[in-house]
């Protein structure tokens, strides 16, 4: 688990090659919130595999290390698709700020996915800041996210 020095308000950002720029570019924003980035790579154009990123930003939900999640890919579908293996993560691939708000309101998603090859920058900015600044609505939304992962640990 996180020790005491831990910041709750830390989001873990990880991406594969084709999501490095706008990765790079949505830190600032979190830096506008007060928010702690924890970037878990890829930090270079090289190729790589999108799973590993996703398990590593799943990894840093897990042990607490951050409590929100921003994964960017080409698309964002591999990335979400990966993310989502883990029964702790529900992860949100977001092509608009109204998806971003929906995801919070309804599903309390932890984790945004973005793609960089399908939608701008500004887009993304957008999806993250709404995506940052919108709580869950509980309710019976809470009882349909309880069905997802009824007993979601780390695996
Ligand atoms: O996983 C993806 C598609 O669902 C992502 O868009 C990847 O970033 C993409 O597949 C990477 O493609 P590349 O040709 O190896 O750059």
């Amino acid at each position: 688990m996180a020790d005491s020095s831990t910041p709750s308000t830390t989001v873990a950002l990880g991406c594969d090659h084709a999501g490095l720029d706008m990765k790079n570019a949505l830190i600032p924003v979190l830096d506008d919130f007060g928010l702690t980035a924890l970037d878990v790579g890829t930090y270079s154009t090289d190729s790589v595999d999108y799973p590993d990123f996703a398990d590593r930003l799943a990894e840093a939900l897990a042990d607490g290390r951050a409590t929100r999640g921003i994964l960017v890919c080409g698309s964002g579908i591999g990335i979400s698709i990966a993310a989502n293996r883990h029964r702790h993560i529900r992860a949100a691939l977001c092509h608009n700020s109204t998806e971003a708000r929906l995801s919070r309101l309804h599903n309390d998603a932890n984790v945004i996915a973005l793609g960089a090859r399908t939608i701008g920058p500004e887009v993304a900015l957008e999806c993250v800041r709404t995506f940052l600044t919108t709580d869950f609505e509980g309710g019976r939304h809470a009882r349909r996210v309880g069905k997802l992962s009824p007993a979601a640990t780390e695996d």
